[in-house]
């Protein structure tokens, strides 16, 4: 499979204030598309700021002021001309605990894509909600009784209901804040087996505080300190030949 070379986001200069707060400070990465991009960093850092950046969910909030610029194949995404309910679809997102809508399980998974016109009548979104839980390792455990409540399932399920839900629009970008947080290492390990599974489908970028899964899922990791980004690499060599101090300290255990 030939490689596309150009970045499918890149970010240039970028600063997040929440009032006088300097969360992000001058950020520059590139996210690749056939990757998975790991950001570590202790609590408070700005992991999750940056990466709720890549969708415009700081938007949302009303303190948050963000600059630079940020782009999804070049096109800048803070643009006026940008529609976001369309970014969001294009760069989706998973959250640390899972939130699956008070609905059945065929709900959950159709509501992005008939928001989106993707399915033209019953039978075809019926494949897309099955196209979705099957890439999503979920089909096999749910066929069965999609009518039931997405939320009577258990929590690892229940994430990976959240992520058929984001792959039912046909993201590009999957966006993955601490989605193992609330899950046992059973549930855990199925998530990281997924993000191998939809590695290359999507580019996918996740936020972590387990040190040893960012090593198992990822192939370039960022590490956040104090809202800078410290050290951007290859997976390989942030863990075993970090160039920076504080890198290395960090994933040795000398700070957290
Ligand atoms: N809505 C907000 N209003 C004000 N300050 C905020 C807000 N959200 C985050 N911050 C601050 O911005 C900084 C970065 O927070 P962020 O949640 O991005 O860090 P993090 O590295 O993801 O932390 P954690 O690993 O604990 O989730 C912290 O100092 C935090 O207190």
């Amino acid at each position: 499979m030939a490689t596309n070379p150009q970045p499918k986001m890149t970010a240039r200069n970028v600063n997040v204030h929440y009032g006088e707060k300097h969360a992000i400070k001058d950020v520059n990465i590139d996210v690749r598309a056939d990757e998975v991009t790991a950001f570590i960093g202790p609590s408070g850092c700005g992991k999750s700021t940056f990466l709720r950046c890549l969708n415009r969910m700081n938007d949302t909030v009303a303190s948050a002021r963000v600059t630079g610029e940020i782009a999804l194949d070049g096109e800048n995404i803070y643009d006026k001309s940008m529609d976001v309910v369309q970014l969001r679809a294009r760069v989706g997102m998973v959250f640390q605990k899972p939130n699956p809508f008070p609905k059945s399980i065929y709900e959950n998974v159709a509501y992005g894509p008939r928001l989106h016109g993707l399915a033209s009548n019953r039978a075809d979104m019926d494949q897309v909600v099955e196209n979705s839980l099957r890439r999503a390792g979920l089909w096999e455990e749910v066929k069965d009784r999609l009518q039931d409540p997405g939320t009577a399932l258990s929590g690892g399920q229940q994430q990976r209901l959240c992520i058929a839900r984001v792959i039912a629009v046909e993201p590009e970008v999957v966006l993955m804040d601490e989605p193992c947080s609330a899950l046992d290492p059973i549930a855990t390990a199925k998530i990281e087996e997924l993000i191998g599974a939809l590695r290359g489908r999507y580019a996918i970028v996740i936020v972590t505080h387990n040190m040893q899964q960012a090593a198992r899922v990822s192939q370039k990791t960022a590490f956040f300190h104090l809202g800078n980004l410290v050290e951007y690499g290859a997976t390989s060599e942030i863990f075993t030949n970090p160039r920076q101090e504080k890198t290395k300290d960090y994933i040795t255990g000398r700070y957290g």
